[in-house]
């Protein structure tokens, strides 16, 4: 049986490390704030919401949530964008992905102060974090490189497999894991022969949002499995139960190590996107970064 990696735990320890933090700057008479804003219903977005309030307040930190419905115009929502990069009580900013098909997300990533970006969406983060400077790494990336260091230690020359190259995690994880000198392999729904493209990798990361997609047989023995995965399933009780986008029962035969859905990465998002917001409120009152925090200078 495949090693469990628990996220939970792990991100617990870091929300810890950032409260740390956090009342140093209490002192110094600054409290972080985190804006998020959730226009509509997405499933998984809620999940999302709902875990990251609370544990926004138990660090230290502000928490303002915007739930906006559905019909909300971009228009609106620009406004409200543009009230919180002027509001010196936010440091971070945080807008839901997927957003409903009438307002144009790049238009709306675009619009958030590069410095508030605590998601690393904008465009001058994405530029700054391929090119191997400072800018913000994306939470999911982050969070899921997080585990595989503490799992694995130095990943250089692992060969690794990203299924899925959305903005949100794919890409900036296969742009990560390359800074990180793996061997990286970004497979997609156009990838032939993707099941023997995964058989080939150490590690194996899986983004798809498909419920249960990679099963045990595509899973290199020994290899480590990051399941990205958040998919809500109806059960016949009318009950709803979360499971990744890796089938775990018959993975966790084949895997060396493997994290759960819920418990693995979803924990470690949040904690990364609190690390990020601390990240934010340092550099906005041109204070020093300690050195525990990941970087990439
Ligand atoms: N745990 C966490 O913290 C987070 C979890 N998630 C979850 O991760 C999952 C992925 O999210 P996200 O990246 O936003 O999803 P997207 O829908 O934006 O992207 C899915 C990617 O998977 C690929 N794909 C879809 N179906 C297949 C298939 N049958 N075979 C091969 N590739 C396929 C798509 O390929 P193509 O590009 O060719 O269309 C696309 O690149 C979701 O379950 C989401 O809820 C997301 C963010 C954070
Ligand atoms: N701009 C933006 N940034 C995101 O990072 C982003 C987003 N939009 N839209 C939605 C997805 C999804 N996502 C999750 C994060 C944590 C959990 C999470 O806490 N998961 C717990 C669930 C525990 C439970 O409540 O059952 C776990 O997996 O253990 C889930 C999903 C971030 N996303
Ligand atoms: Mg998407």
């Amino acid at each position: 049986m495949a090693q469990l990696i628990d996220g939970k735990a792990f991100a617990a320890s870091l929300r810890n490390d950032i409260a740390e933090e956090v009342a140093k700057l209490h002192q110094q008479g600054i409290t972080p704030g985190l804006a998020v804003i959730l226009v509509g219903e997405d499933p998984a977005s809620q999940v999302y919401v709902r875990n990251k309030g609370k544990q926004t307040i138990e660090v230290g930190m502000s928490s303002f949530v915007h739930k906006l419905p559905e019909s909300t115009s971009q228009t609106d929502l620009l406004a409200l964008i543009n009230k919180l990069n002027n509001d010196n009580s936010v440091q971070g900013i945080l807008v839901q992905i997927p957003l409903p098909d009438h307002i144009d997300a790049d238009t709306v990533i675009n619009a958030i102060d590069p410095r508030k970006d605590v998601d690393g969406f904008h465009p001058v983060n994405v530029g700054r974090f391929s090119t191997g400077g400072n800018g913000t790494i994306p939470c999911t990336p982050l969070g899921c490189l997080m585990l595989l260091k503490d799992q694995l230690g130095d990943l250089s020359g692992a060969r690794a497999l990203v299924l899925g190259r959305s903005n949100i995690v794919g890409k900036p994880m296969s742009t990560l894991l390359l800074n990180e000198n793996c061997t990286v392999t970004t497979a997609h729904s156009r990838t032939k022969d993707l099941q023997e493209e995964c058989r080939r990798a150490d590690i194996l990361i899986v983004a798809v949002g498909r419920p249960e997609m990679v099963k045990g047989s595509w899973i290199k023995p020994g290899a480590t499995v990051i399941d990205v995965g958040i998919n809500r399933i109806e059960q016949d009780s009318g009950k709803a139960r979360l499971v990744g986008d890796v089938q775990f029962s018959s993975a966790a035969e084949v895997a060396g190590a493997i994290t759960p859905v819920p418990g693995g990465v979803g924990p470690m998002t949040i904690a990364c996107l609190l690390l990020n917001t601390l990240t934010a409120a340092l550099r906005q009152n041109d204070l020093p970064i300690p050195t525990w925090i990941p970087t990439q200078n």
